[in-house]
């Protein structure tokens, strides 16, 4: 790239340099932090992402040094090229479906293929027959054919049943008849729709016999396979400008009675019979929206992803700055000169990043756990038993709420711990905000979704037999037994350090969220509250059951294990008595602390006492400094390589001063020749001069 101004070539940044800093942070750590790269990612994953690294490092398609200087529509290209580019990797080098997965996590671009790959080849693999598989599946993974996922109208998202679209079974031909009744019909958001798709899976209303069914996906050829214009009957195109994701095209469409034959819906589950259009239920209701589900449980392990990516960021770039002198404790180099404090050293902004880290950590295992709880269920359903689906949705829809939130709003407090820094591009964080952003409305806005959390465990309290039924069978919701069978226990917190006692935590979680549950309970049954009216308790339910499940999960995966069942990830974790030492702390900052930010729910259910609130906090304070020593550490294990961080204040090496003004030197407005004074004629073109 070009560098449009001369930086001379003899400054250096003030000692101690950045990277002598980071050196020092890592010599303090308490732990291997390869070892716990390995307990994170396991042997066989690091080497593939390794090997995957070295590929996309070094193509220059791939190169990442010029896009902060992209507008949308050059954006937009590069965003083609290097999705094209990872399909032609993917094919010399024979990458598997992980492998794609890690080589587009690290590409780190969302891109006009991107819903191809999240949500069209999903949509047909879980939804599609064996004869439908071989004619849409197998072209759609050799990208033959591009799809997109167009669920969401113009006038409806949430409210799926509210869809508009039609598709009516003709029987005298044997087809459907996709239309738009109305604008508010239109098809909107769906990603790669604008400009790339040929094909779409499209929700739409199936009327068959006069009787509308519903929403049902079908698989509509959108464009032309040779001159890539919409079809007949189709009116297509780009949304325009958004707050974020501009790297992928999202699309509207309008259908003016388009034909497709009674083959392309997706009829794994429901079917319509030719000729007679009979109707063939499913054996449950949801199936057609299986992808939300699975992609639900893509979006909470992202969320842990994300999570790691601004504390890496944060954490590192703290551990460089620095302000002021601390005068009580100094930071003194070894030939005795005081210089300023790294700004990692201030307690406030422990007190900000560390349980940034926390959080990572935290989700990062339920999100494996979750991912499990989802294959599980993929492997029952293609036995017909779909038992584990009502709690897997209602699991999904609330973590993937709880943790789409918690990123966005970390991410955001990553990037303003950064400083003035922090609003600058090279510091990693705009755009990767930016495109994070959605999480916290798409497959669900996360307001919504916390209904269907809270509504299956109410559900469950109502039908009390059920529930103790569920209960046992249920891995989300049974600790409420438990806490409800005796209101009026009280927590047994005497000193701070009771509060590291994972039992005790367990128990005030699961108090705080029996107690928010029976409340609600008694409020709709005994005073015949109104759903809308109890919607703010309903919210606050869903989040302190997930956040049970995430303190939960997160004691359990540090939990002594039979050796059996333990996988080579975990037996790292446990014979190592340095990680679990540090793990346990990063637990305990994060069950401490989410409970200090929801402090009133637990005050209030009489549980806690406010005496043991300010134990709490001592405790908070006491975790800060444990994790201290290891908080670079702690963001190293990660590996999240300067690849996918392309920020200057995050680098593994500590560079941040030689990167951000090398970086400014290439800003291309640097290199134009501008006329600035103000009376020049040259501003205006002739045709405005002549409207003057
Ligand atoms: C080399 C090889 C190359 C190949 C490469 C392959 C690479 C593969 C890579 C894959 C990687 C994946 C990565 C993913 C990354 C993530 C990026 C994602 C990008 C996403 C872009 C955005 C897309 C979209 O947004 S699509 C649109 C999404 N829309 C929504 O989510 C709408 C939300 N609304 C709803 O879901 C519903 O309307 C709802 C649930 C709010 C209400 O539904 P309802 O029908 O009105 O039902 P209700 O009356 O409330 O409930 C009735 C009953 O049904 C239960 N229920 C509801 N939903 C479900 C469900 N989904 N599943 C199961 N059960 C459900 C509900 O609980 C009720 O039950 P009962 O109470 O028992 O009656
Ligand atoms: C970047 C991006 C990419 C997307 N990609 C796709 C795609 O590829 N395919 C696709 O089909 N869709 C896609 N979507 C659409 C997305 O799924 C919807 O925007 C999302 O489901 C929210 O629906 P909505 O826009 O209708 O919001 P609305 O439902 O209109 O929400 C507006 C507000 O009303 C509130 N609200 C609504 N109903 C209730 C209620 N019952 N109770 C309480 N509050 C309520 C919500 O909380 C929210 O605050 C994408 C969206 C974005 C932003």
């Amino acid at each position: 790239m070009t560098s449009y101004i001369k930086i001379p070539s003899h400054l250096t940044p003030s000692d101690p340099q950045g990277s002598e800093l980071l050196a020092r942070e890592r010599s303090k750590a308490t732990f291997d932090v390869n070892e716990l790269t390995l307990a994170l990612y396991g042997s066989e994953e690091l080497s593939r992402f390794k090997k995957i690294l070295k590929i996309l490092e070094s193509d220059p398609i791939l190169d990442k040094s010029n896009i902060y200087y992209m507008g949308r529509t050059e954006l937009f290209k590069y965003a083609l090229r290097k999705d094209k580019r990872i399909i032609q990797l993917a094919a010399t080098h024979k990458w598997n479906v992980d492998e794609f997965k890690i080589a587009s996590r690290l590409v780190d671009m969302s891109g006009p293929y991107s819903i191809h790959q999240s949500m069209f080849l999903p949509t047909i693999l879980g939804q599609g027959t064996e004869e439908q598989k071989r004619k849409f599946l197998n072209p759609a993974i050799r990208h033959e054919i591009i799809g997109c996922y167009a669920q969401t109208e113009l006038g409806h998202g949430s409210n799926v049943q509210g869809l508009e679209t039609t598709s009516t079974y003709i029987p005298e031909t044997d087809e459907f008849e996709i239309h738009t009744p109305h604008l508010t019909a239109a098809k909107w958001w769906a990603g790669g729709l604008g400009r790339t798709a040929n094909h779409s899976v499209v929700m739409a209303r199936l009327i068959t016999n006069g009787q509308d069914k519903g929403p049902h996906p079908f698989i509509v050829q959108i464009r032309d396979l040779t001159t890539h214009e919409p079809l007949p009957g189709i009116t297509i195109g780009d949304i325009g400008p958004k707050f974020g994701f501009n790297t992928t095209d999202n699309g509207f469409m309008l259908f003016d009675h388009v034909r497709i034959p009674r083959f392309n819906m997706l009829s794994k589950f429901s079917k319509v019979t030719k000729g007679t259009g009979e109707y063939k239920n499913p054996p449950n209701e949801k199936l057609s929206y299986g992808t939300m589900v699975f992609v639900r449980s893509v979006i909470i392990f992202n969320a842990g992803l994300a999570l790691a990516r601004a504390a890496t960021i944060s954490v590192r770039y703290s551990a460089v700055r620095r302000q002021f002198v601390d005068k009580e404790n100094p930071m003194i180099l070894p030939n005795g000169q005081v210089v300023e404090t790294a700004v990692l050293d201030y307690t406030m902004q422990q007190y900000r990043l560390f349980p940034v880290i926390a959080q990572a950590y935290a989700i990062y295992f339920t999100g494996e756990i979750i991912t499990n709880l989802y294959k599980q269920y993929i492997d029952q359903s293609s036995r017909g038993d779909f038992s584990l689906l009502a709690d897997l949705h209602a699991s999904t829809s609330g973590l993937k709420s709880l943790t789409s939130d918690i990123a966005v709003d970390s991410i955001e407090d990553c990037r303003r711990s950064c400083g003035g820094h922090g609003y600058s591009n090279f510091s990693g964080f705009t755009r990767f905000y930016q495109d994070y952003l959605p999480n916290t409305t798409w497959e669900g806005d996360n307001y919504i979704l916390t209904q269907q959390t809270a509504r299956y465990i109410i559900h469950s309290k109502q039908q009390s037999e059920e529930f103790s039924l569920r209960s046992n069978e249920s891995p989300t919701i049974f600790y409420m037994l438990r806490y409800l069978s005796n209101p009026s226990q009280k927590c047994t917190v005497i000193s701070p350090s009771d509060f590291k006692n994972p039992e005790v935590q367990l128990a005030i979680y699961g108090y705080r969220a029996a107690y928010l549950i029976a409340r609600a309970v008694d409020q709709i049954d005994n005073h015949k509250k109104s759903w809308n009216s109890m919607l703010v308790e309903i919210n606050r339910i869903s989040r302190a059951h997930c956040q049970y499940i995430l303190v939960h999960n997160f004691i359990l995966t540090l939990q002594p294990q039979t050796s059996d069942s333990m996988n080579e990830k975990r037996r790292i974790l446990h014979n190592s008595p340095s990680l679990k030492t540090v793990l346990t702390s990063v637990c305990n900052l994060f069950a401490l602390h989410t409970m200090e930010k929801n402090l009133s729910e637990f005050l209030e259910s009489g549980y806690l006492s406010p005496k043991q609130s300010e134990m709490l906090r001592v405790q908070i304070s006491e975790s800060l400094n444990e994790i201290r020593p290891n908080a670079v550490a702690l963001v190293d294990a990660f590996y999240l390589p300067d690849y996918l961080l392309n920020s200057a204040l995050g680098r593994y090496d500590g560079k941040v001063y030689e990167t951000m003004i090398e970086w400014a030197s290439k800003e291309p407005l640097n290199g134009i020749t501008l006329d600035i004074n103000p009376y020049s004629e040259k501003l205006f073109r002739n045709d405005v001069k002549a409207k003057i």
